[in-house]
């Protein structure tokens, strides 16, 4: 799947370097992009994204986007330390809402360089013109322009990242995309990118959802799909208990009391309802489906619960059973800041796992596949149960401050800020979170007098034990609640 990128044409780097910011607007204005100018790019789509709903950055490994049909995206690897090149990228997307895609390009490349990455080789994904139909009105005019305006990006990033031309990958306007840069710390030598460009949202969107259950993580997930614009119509929630079923019909989703009224159409199936309560409702279905052709993907968020358990109790009575995949969410998906663990095997066909990839990556901006099913376990011991200890470290905080003397409303407030300003570092600087602690902690200061306290107080092993209880409890529900 390695391609090598071929080199395009010898020019004028450091001239293009130096140009100033205008100048280089200015070569891009004067070269084409009618079509941009005309704004029928932009116009395609009443949606709009923005830069939050992108991964970017250093060492991210995923640009996805839903409901943006014309973005162009560019993922730029090299590397960071001088020595070989391609291993380490920088994801950035040109189109952040209603800007320039060109501009947001310049600062793609200039971040990255800024941030040392060196070597620059990269991916444009763009929107193509060949795929513009007529019925829309396209004339041949407009799609030469568009054409013209992704010549000149190719020309543009080429020079721009020292003479290689980027790997190109086209997608339908129709369609959204993301792109997903598997392996890159095993790539070697440079001009390669091993990417593997997902097809995201356009299955995502004609697919018909159904919840089994609408507690916390199921809205959570829910609110995520609908910030993304994914259609409400197209979920259906089944919920037995009325409060929670108003609250999904207060968010404009389909519900019903029953399981089977929610699944008889659905292509996908996320059973989320608590773990004890997996065997009956697998069941159920199963039973129902029993005249079905073809039945859900399955996408089960239970804790603890295994593939083998739910392949028992979903068997039909045919003995087809249905696709599983395992998957742990964590409730941030509701701002789309999830993370999510996901598990198939090899039952479950790569399409498949597109779709739940897709699903997962709408609402979470860390989707990690892993290879053997109990990691799922330690992916609840991390981050599925990981918000409550946050939550837990600041309502912990709060109290503390509260009582050496500040008002209650001071200390959330400033608690709260002080967790997210830390966990944006995280995300976005390049630096490790042991850095990052060390440029907090003055030598013989305050923070080293708190992070000694913690340590003196087994910190450490507070943290290993609680990660090391959840995943155990992981591993046990499923025991208990398991088959047969
Ligand atoms: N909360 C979290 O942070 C995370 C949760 N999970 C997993 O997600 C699943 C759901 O958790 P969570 O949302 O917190 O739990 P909730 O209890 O909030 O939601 C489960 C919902 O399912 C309903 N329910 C009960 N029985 C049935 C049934 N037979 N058919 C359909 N619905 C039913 C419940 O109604 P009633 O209240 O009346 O019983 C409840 O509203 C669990 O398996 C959990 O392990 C995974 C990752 C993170
Ligand atoms: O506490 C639980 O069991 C669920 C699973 C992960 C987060 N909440």
């Amino acid at each position: 799947e390695l391609t090598q990128v071929p080199r395009r044409a010898e020019v004028d780097h450091n001239a293009i370097r130096e140009a100033t910011y205008l100048e280089r607007v200015q070569k891009r204005d004067d070269s084409c992009l009618k079509a941009i100018k005309k704004r029928r790019l932009l116009a395609r789509e009443s949606k709009t994204i923005g830069v939050g709903d992108w991964n970017h950055g250093k060492d991210q490994d995923t640009l996805t986007t839903t409901g943006l049909a014309t973005c162009y995206g560019v993922a730029i690897t090299g590397n960071y330390d001088g020595g070989k090149t391609g291993d380490d990228r920088w994801l950035s997307h040109a189109l952040e809402a209603e800007r320039d895609p060109s501009e947001a390009m310049f600062d793609a490349v200039e971040e990255a360089r800024n941030n040392g990455l060196k070597g620059l080789y990269a991916l444009l994904v763009y929107p193509d013109a060949s795929s513009f139909k007529n019925e829309d009105d396209w004339t041949d005019e407009d799609r030469k322009d568009v054409q013209d305006e992704h010549d000149w990006y190719v020309q543009w990033i080429t020079d721009a990242t020292g003479g290689v031309a980027p790997e190109e990958k086209g997608h339908d306007y129709k369609e959204s995309w993301g792109i997903k840069i598997n392996s890159f710390k095993g790539i070697q030598s440079g001009r390669f990118l091993h990417i593997n460009v997902v097809k995201m949202t356009s299955q995502l969107q004609k697919s018909k959802l159904a919840f089994i259950g609408g507690g916390n993580m199921a809205a959570a997930i829910i609110g995520g799909l609908a910030a993304k614009g994914i259609d409400k119509q197209n979920i259906c929630v089944s919920e037995p208990w009325e409060v929670n079923r108003n609250k999904m019909k207060e968010a404009g989703v389909r519900t019903t009391e029953s399981n089977i009224e929610a699944s008889k159409d659905a292509d996908l199936l996320v059973i989320a309802v608590k773990p004890q309560v997996a065997k009956v409702v697998c069941q159920e279905l199963a039973g129902a489906w029993a005249q079905r052709s073809a039945t859900p993907l399955i996408i089960s968020i239970a804790a603890g619960i295994t593939l083998d358990s739910m392949k028992e109790w979903l068997k039909l009575a045919d003995g087809r059973v249905p696709h599983i995949v395992r998957v742990m969410p964590n409730t941030p998906a509701l701002v789309g800041e999830g993370a999510s663990g996901l598990y198939a095997d090899e039952s479950v066909s790569s399409s498949e796992k597109d779709l739940a990839t897709a699903l997962l990556a709408s609402v979470s901006k860390a989707t990690e596949w892993v290879d053997r099913e109990e990691l799922i376990d330690v992916v609840t011991g991390l981050s599925g149960s990981g918000p409550a200890y946050f939550f837990a470290m600041v309502e912990h905080m709060i109290e503390s401050a509260t009582k050496l003397g500040l008002s209650q409303e001071q200390a959330t407030r400033l608690a709260k800020q002080t967790c997210l300003g830390a966990g944006k570092m995280l995300v976005e600087s390049t630096e490790e979170p042991s850095q990052l602690r060390r440029n907090v902690t003055s030598p013989n200061g305050t923070t080293a007098a708190a992070l000694e306290s913690f340590e003196t107080s087994g910190f450490k092993d507070i943290v290993d034990k609680a990660v090391k209880a959840a995943t155990s409890r992981g591993e046990e529900l499923g025991k208990t609640l398991g088959k047969p």
